[in-house]
């Protein structure tokens, strides 16, 4: 065979799709024709959801009949609360979110239903039950009291309640849904190419997502946000942000939070506007040193390395200073990202090619057992 072999797929065309598109040369993420920027700046998560799920921006009242529909799925399977309890007590949190999405896929009555009007249906629930996993599924595993989900919050508003406990302000509020826009969808990262690879054999929704969530828990993708807060609260201040990152710099180790496999040698447009909300949150925090720790650390990876954060540099201090638990950021990613994956099994689903690559065989040949 000749065809041209590509570690890691580096700049392979996986699919074709109408999803998104990073244009790195223009610095813009094209989500179905839109910039994700725009939109984390002038709409509302839950427009990126009618954006992503219908193929165009919701009307106000669009926008209402979607979040009616979230509030009307927030119903819990008490069972798989159960199952999530007989884990190991302290289980990780990403393998909680990738048990319990597992888990209630036997609950959804459409779960071998291909049609788009079934996945749409699925994925509406997905994004009613990911994030009480998120919230919940380590609660009931530590056997701490669970919180329940108030309707009378919005969608954006609800997830974070459930996780702090408290009914966030609107800067909060605001600041978290911008993160969830950017989170979002992003073209073809290895959890959505785990997810449509899942989906191609026409699997189910809920498989192609668990999928995802095994994918995203690593650390040289989603894990990142978790380990970048780790680091950051280890330099403890901006002298010690520079000897940490210098040090690992030297043994040659890898700094969570910057490359990118898409943006290697540019910044992360993403990142810049996670940037801005750190500002934001550090000042409403009184904690602007965190901010200039992080300011520290990027301008230090620049110098030495040519290096740029990805979003997971400026969302982790972000989610920090909003009160979500560290383990909670990967988990809080995927299902920011539930979306992109929903639309992305859809669309694998409705233009179906089985994913079945070949390998360049290096091993040995005309060996023969001993008879
Ligand atoms: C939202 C997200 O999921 S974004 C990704 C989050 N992940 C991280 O932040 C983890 C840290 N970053 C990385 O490990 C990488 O940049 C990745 C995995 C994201 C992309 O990696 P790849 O495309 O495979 O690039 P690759 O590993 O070949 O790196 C190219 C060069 O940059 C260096 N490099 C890349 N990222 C880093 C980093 N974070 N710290 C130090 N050096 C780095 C590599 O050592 C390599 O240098 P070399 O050519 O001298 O050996
Ligand atoms: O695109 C990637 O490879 C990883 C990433 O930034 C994301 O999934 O948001």
């Amino acid at each position: 065979m000749s065809v041209p072999y590509s570690a890691g797929l580096e700049n392979v065309i996986a699919s074709e799709t109408g999803i998104s598109y990073l244009d790195v040369d223009n610095e813009e993420i094209v989500l179905r024709g839109y910039d994700l920027l725009e939109l984390a700046k002038r709409r509302t998560y839950l427009d990126v959801v009618g954006l992503l799920l219908d193929g165009a921006l919701p009307t106000p009242p669009q926008r209402t009949a979607i979040e009616e529909k979230l509030k009307s799925e927030y119903g819990f399977p008490q069972e798989v609360l159960t199952m999530l309890q007989m884990l190991p007590i302290n289980a990780n949190r990403m393998d909680i979110l990738r048990t319990g999405i597992s888990a209630i896929a036997s609950y959804d009555l459409e779960l071998e239903d291909r049609s788009h009007g079934a996945n749409y249906r699925k994925a509406i629930r997905l994004l009613a039950k990911v994030p009480q996993i998120v919230a919940n599924g380590f609660r009931v595993n530590a056997r701490l009291p669970l919180v329940e989900p108030r309707g009378d919050l919005s969608y954006t508003g609800n997830f974070l309640y459930m996780i702090t406990g408290l009914e966030p302000t609107e800067t909060e509020e605001k600041i978290f849904d911008q993160s969830l826009v950017v989170y979002s969808e992003h073209e073809m990262p290895n959890s959505t190419f785990a997810a449509r690879v899942i989906a191609s054999t026409q699997s189910d929704m809920y498989g192609a997502l668990t999928g995802a969530v095994a994918s995203l828990k690593g650390t040289l993708h989603g894990g990142a946000n978790e380990a970048v807060m780790q680091m950051l609260l280890e330099a403890g201040s901006a002298d010690g942000v520079e000897a940490l990152m210098l040090g690992k710099l030297q043994r040659k180790e890898r700094i969570m939070g910057f490359g990118h496999r898409v943006y290697m040698k540019k910044a992360d447009p993403r990142a810049l506007l996670m940037k801005e909300a750190l500002a934001e949150i550090a000042e409403v925090r009184n904690r602007a040193e965190l901010y200039e720790m992080c300011v520290i650390g990027e301008e230090l990876m620049r110098r030495e390395k040519g290096l740029y954060p990805n979003l997971d540099y400026y969302a982790a201090p972000v989610y920090y200073l909003l009160g979500i638990p560290i383990e909670l950021f990967t988990p809080v990613f995927l299902a920011a990202r539930t979306i992109g994956v929903c639309a992305h099994v859809i669309e694998q689903h409705e233009n179906n090619r089985l994913f079945r690559p070949r390998v360049l065989y290096r091993g040995p040949r005309n060996l023969h057992p001993d008879n």
